[in-house]
């Protein structure tokens, strides 16, 4: 999946164009699950080709040297994750230093980076537009944002800049791909020297696509794994002040190419907003979730600490029920080494292949002790179901009016699955259709 990245000045309208990109007609946008739409993110599907969308924006810089140091992270980060930039210029304000600087460090990129003039809402400063060209782009898109204006030459230009998006969609099928993430200093990087020094997990680190994406393979158990760009996420930042929503732009890209996502929480700070918004994406994109609940030395214990302290991620995480929760510490190495048995357990039942005859069994049963609902005058029925897929679970259930299955009863039989089959840690994913017809 490719990701594509607004960048510019405060107030140079990133958040309007990003809302007009997601508003514009045949745009879908798809809600992460279980949690409210981040408005930064978002994944879009367009013309059939999906891609996140993310709006950098949003600092108050205290300083206009604060200012330039954070449009250069910001830029940075949007070179490192982003496919494709957007980069923002206010035709109204007209051309400032602080533009031409991010527009050098974005033209040393190999990124595709469209040139978006913005606040373009007439004819008069269509003229003014043209001073833009001072920042090297062949082309530059006049917009307004505001108006919907040039949204169409825009976007389709953005399509075209996408990638390919080959290398995402090709995992290895025999190799369990880990992501490890989470906000800025829970403690990735302890956790994966860890998990690596304690394990010997480390065969020989390749260097990935660009320089700065290192994946390490290890075997454990005679399977092998891969540790997504851990190189990624052990380089510290440059600017001192970590922007939180970075560190999520990085998550993305890592769930990606991941089967199995950990997300590391922070027992002292508890769950935050990012924590969901990163794992409602883990469960959309059908990948396979284990909690890790990390600096637990830090939590002052008695008898029922664990026990509180799991019923508080289990509301937080509401739509992750089926997820493992492992209590660590990467600084002592207290239960580290449970984590890798967590991964190779959720592994298996993220690849379990049910036969038709015993899903049908446990359909028949379900229907039996629950039955499904009247739907306008007539009793729904459900002819039979079948496994279409592994990592994550997929199944269809053929019936007579599978528009009119809610949401409720789907969630009764993945939960019958669940119980029948286990899946801890899994995704399931059902769909209904008519026997005979799609639907
Ligand atoms: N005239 C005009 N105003 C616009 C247009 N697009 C955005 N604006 C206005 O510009 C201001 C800033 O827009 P935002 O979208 O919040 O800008 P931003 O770049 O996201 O700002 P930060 O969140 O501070 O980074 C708002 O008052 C918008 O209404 C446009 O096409 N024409
Ligand atoms: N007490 C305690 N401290 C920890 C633990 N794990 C990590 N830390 C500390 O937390 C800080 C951040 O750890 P890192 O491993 O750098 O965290 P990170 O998530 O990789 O951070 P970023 O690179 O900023 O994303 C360091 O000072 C660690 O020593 C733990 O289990 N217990």
């Amino acid at each position: 999946m490719s990701v594509v990245a607004i960048v510019g000045r405060p107030n140079v309208g990133k958040s309007t164009l990003f809302n007009r990109i997601l508003g514009t007609r045949r745009a879908i946008v798809e809600d992460f699950p279980g949690v409210t739409r981040d408005r930064n993110y978002a994944r879009i599907t367009r013309y059939g080709t999906p891609f996140v969308l993310i709006d950098t924006g949003g600092f108050e810089p205290a300083s206009e040297d604060h200012l330039l140091a954070q449009m250069r992270e910001q830029s940075r980060l949007a070179i490192e994750e982003a496919d494709v930039i957007l980069f923002v210029v206010d035709a109204r304000q007209g051309l400032t230093p602080s533009d031409e600087d991010v527009a050098a460090m974005l033209r040393r990129s190999e990124k595709p980076v469209l040139y978006v003039v913005n606040k373009v809402d007439g004819f008069s400063q269509e003229a003014a537009a043209g001073e833009f060209f001072a920042l090297g782009g062949d082309r530059l898109f006049s917009v307004s944002a505001e108006h919907g204006r040039g949204m169409d030459d825009l976007i389709e230009a953005l399509l075209e800049a996408l990638p390919a998006s080959a290398k995402n969609d090709a995992l290895a099928e025999d190799e369990t791909r880990l992501a490890v993430i989470g906000r800025p200093n829970v403690g990735k990087s302890s956790l994966i020297n860890r998990m690596i020094g304690a394990e010997r997990l480390v065969a020989n680190p390749t260097a990935g696509t660009t320089r700065d994406s290192i994946d390490t393979p290890f075997a454990y158990n005679k399977k092998r794994y891969v540790l997504i760009d851990t190189a990624g996420i052990r380089r510290k930042g440059r600017v001192q002040e970590k922007l939180e929503k970075y560190s999520v732009i990085q998550s993305l890209k890592a769930m990606e190419r991941a089967h199995v996502v950990l997300v590391v929480l922070d027992a002292e700070e508890g769950v935050t907003d990012q924590d969901l918004t990163v794992a409602g994406y883990a469960l959309e994109r059908g990948r396979a979730v284990i909690l890790v609940v990390n600096k637990w030395d830090l939590v002052e214990k008695d008898q029922g600490t664990m026990k509180k302290f799991t019923e508080n991620v289990r509301r937080a995480f509401k739509f992750l029920p089926f997820a493992p929760i492992v209590f660590v510490s990467a600084l002592s190495g207290q239960r580290v080494s449970k984590i890798m048995g967590e991964v190779e357990r959720v592994s298996v039942e993220f690849n379990r292949q049910v036969p038709t005859s015993a899903l049908n069994k446990v359909l028949e049963e379900a229907v039996i002790s629950h039955a499904p609902p009247m739907v306008q005058g007539k009793r729904l029925k459900f002819y039979y179901m079948t496994q279409t897929g592994v990592r994550p679970p997929s199944f269809v259930v053929f019936g007579n009016h599978a528009a009119g299955v809610h949401f409720s009863y789907e969630r009764y039989l993945a939960n019958k699955l669940r119980e029948a089959f286990g899946f801890n840690g899994c995704p399931i994913r059902l769909t209904f259709r008519n026997r005979g017809g799609r639907e």
